[in-house]
Parts: structure tokens; sequence; C-alpha cells
């Protein structure tokens, strides 16, 4: 996606560590009709599939998978918790995942009433780097028997090889902007196309 581009290009920058920030308008402050044009690229892209709920996980895929869903017909979006709270009541389906950006591992909860074997999912996140959150998620459809029809991301790095793994193991992963390549010291960032 040609905007979302420019904007990483214009905005982003490169740390050590294979950290792209971009937190200017993606995940920090939000630009909203940024969100909007990512949420129609993706019902684009998914057009045809049945999609009846999106999930995605706390924090930063919140607000643009909410803005992604009014280009689904409404569908409820439901955001996995990465901790426990006595607001969050019954059954529910935990798993595990390590956080890259904060470097160690999180429960990731969701409430039974929210995801079923009826549920057709879209799973939407903002960052895809090794893959850690959303074999969360799919590990937690896997769970709930919801079936998984497909992943929209906003930035894969492609060069951590989480989103490759994930097109092998056959789920369609639609990454808006996919960094090759990226370099602290320049601050050249080369996509993929
Ligand atoms: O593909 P991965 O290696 O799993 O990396 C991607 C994940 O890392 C970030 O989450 P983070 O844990 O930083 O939480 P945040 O959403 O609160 O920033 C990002 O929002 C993705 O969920
Ligand atoms: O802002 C972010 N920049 C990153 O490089 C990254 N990788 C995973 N999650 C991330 N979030």
């Amino acid at each position: 996606m040609q905007e979302l581009e420019e904007r990483i290009r214009k905005e982003g920058t490169v740390k050590e560590g294979n950290v792209l920030k971009v937190d200017a308008f993606l995940n920090h402050q939000c630009d909203v009709a940024l969100y909007d044009a990512m949420g129609k690229a993706w019902a684009e892209h998914f057009a045809g599939k049945n999609i009846t709920k999106i999930l995605t996980i706390e924090a930063s895929g919140i607000g643009m998978a909410c803005v992604a869903a009014r280009h689904f017909g409404n569908v409820p979006v439901v955001f996995a918790k990465k901790a426990q709270s006595i607001n969050l009541d019954g059954d529910q389906y935990v798993t595990t995942v390590y956080s890259f950006t904060k470097q160690r591992e999180f429960p990731v909860i969701v409430s039974r009433k929210y995801l079923g074997p009826e549920d057709h999912v879209l799973l939407i996140d903002d960052f895809l780097a090794n893959g850690k959150a959303l074999r969360g998620l799919i590990d937690i459809c896997e769970h709930a028997g919801a079936t998984v029809e497909g992943i929209g991301i906003a930035v894969e790095k492609g060069f951590q090889g989480g989103g490759d793994q994930l097109r092998a193991d056959g789920y369609d992963v639609d990454s808006l902007a996919i960094v090759e390549s990226m370099d602290p010291k320049t601050g050249d960032i080369v996509f993929r196309h």
C-alpha cells in the first residue's frame, strides 16, 4: 500500500535491534484516516470471504481493527487481553506469547463467550515480526474451533520470517507494507514488492 510505505519513509525511524518506530501515526498517535484506508485495502483483499469476527491483540491492534470492522459490515472486534483481571469472568481460552518489544512472555486471554466454532475470523495486527503474537491468536482460534479466514497486517518485517512461515502454513497473510531490510545506521528502508 503506497500511502503506508510513504508514511513509513517520511515519519518512520529505524532503531537498533530490528525495531521500526512508527508511533507518530500507527501505534501511539493514531492517524484514523490512514486506518480507514488500511481497512479498505484489507476489505478488498479479503472480499468474498465470509468474515464474522475480527480478532486482534492488545494494545496496538485494537484501534486499526475497530476502524477496519467498518469495512467488514461492522462485525464485532474481539481483542485478546495480555493480563488477568477481575473484570474477566467465566471460561477463557488462554495461551502464552513472547512480546518482541517488551521482551517477556505474556498470557493471551479471550473469553469463551466471544469466540466459538461458528466464527470465521480475520486476524488483524499492526506488526508482524517473528509471528509470535499471531501464533498465539491462531492457537486461541484452534481452541475455540473457529476458522481463521485470513490475516491483515499493517507492517510486516519480512526479514524476521514470521510472515513467510505463516504463508508456508497456508494462511492468507495480507501485509500492507513489507519491509525487506532496514538499516539503523543510514535509516534506509527497502520494501518488498
Ligand atoms: O510477530 P511478533 O514477533 O509477535 O511481533 C509483533 C507483535 O509485537 C507487537 O506487540 P507488543 O508485544 O509490542 O505489544 P503492543 O501491541 O502493546 O505494542 C505488535 O503489536 C505485534 O502484536
Ligand atoms: O512499533 C513496533 N516496531 C517494531 O519494529 C515491532 N516489531 C514488533 N512489534 C513492533 N512494534
